[in-house]
């Protein structure tokens, strides 16, 4: 039976891509395997309990200890919230394709939602993604810039992850800041066009943190202008969640 240690677990809506405002259960994984400058949540590996909202929506936290199985995962979605209202599970982190074994196995306990389990992913663990390709039904992939990160963009590990990605439902999220080059965004939007015509691209512009500073707004626009030309559908989506003080 796999075990994963898990940060968080409760219920929020949404607040980032073309999904913002859908009800979602959020289980955010420790851990990861990329290390961007700009992170607004980066977990140990192995904390020693998780923090687990009671009521949805409501705050009521309670620390459960780590590490867990995905029966107790389930076991605890299935006491707190009642998934047929929320709009999907959102598995996230950290990175969650860390964790494939894990993934497998819960999704086979998980009650149904109505449009089932969400990826939110670095994009860079492509052979993970083939493992549990299957039992995912909308991929949020990040292409992670190296004016954004500080790490050198890693071109193959994403247009590999594309590949296989592309045979469920994907949107891609690139995180712009003020140091973000034309140059690396047409890039990226050659590679979505070459292997995923059809999908989203968003731009998030950075919340400022450790340093890294959000782009101008007329610079945000210059950047879609840039990108529309490349590919069809280029949205600018801000992390809507913290306007409204959510989680
Ligand atoms: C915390 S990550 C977890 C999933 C996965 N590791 C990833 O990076 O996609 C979830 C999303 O938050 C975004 N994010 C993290 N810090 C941010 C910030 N300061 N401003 C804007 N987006 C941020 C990431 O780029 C990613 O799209
Ligand atoms: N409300 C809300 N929406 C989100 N979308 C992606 C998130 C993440 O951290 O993966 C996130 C998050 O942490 N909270
Ligand atoms: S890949 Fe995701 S979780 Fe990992 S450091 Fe980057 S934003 Fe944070
Ligand atoms: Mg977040």
């Amino acid at each position: 039976m796999p075990v994963a240690y898990l940060q968080e677990i409760f219920s929020s809506v949404q607040g980032e891509g073309p999904y913002v405002g859908c009800r979602q259960v959020f289980i955010r994984f420790a851990g990861c395997n990329w290390c961007c400058a700009y992170c607004d949540t980066p977990t140990e590996p192995q904390p020693a309990t998780c923090v687990v909202e009671k009521s949805p929506g409501y705050r009521d936290f309670v620390n459960l200890a780590n590490p867990m199985t995905p029966g107790q995962v389930a076991e605890i979605i299935r006491q707190y919230y009642n998934l047929s209202w929320h709009h999907s599970v959102s598995l996230t982190g950290g990175e969650p394709l860390l964790h494939t074994e894990y993934i497998k196995d819960l999704i086979k306990h998980l009650p149904s939602t109505r449009r089932g389990i969400f990826l939110e992913t670095n994009g860079t663990l492509p052979d993970r993604l083939t493992e549990v390709i299957t039992g995912i039904d909308i991929i949020s992939m990040d292409v992670k810039l190296s004016s954004a990160t500080g790490t050198p963009t890693p071109w193959d590990l994403h247009r590999h992850f594309i590949k296989v990605a592309r045979q469920r439902e994907l949107y891609v999220k690139i995180v712009v800041t003020a140091e973000t080059k034309v140059e690396e965004l047409q890039k990226a939007g050659e590679l979505l066009q070459e292997l995923a015509p059809q999908a989203v691209l968003v731009l998030q512009p950075v919340t400022p943190n450790c340093g890294v500073i959000a782009p101008p707004v007329s610079r945000v626009l210059y950047l879609q202008e840039q990108a529309l030309k490349i590919i069809k559908n280029v949205r600018i989506i801000p992390q809507t969640h913290l306007m409204m003080g959510q989680l």
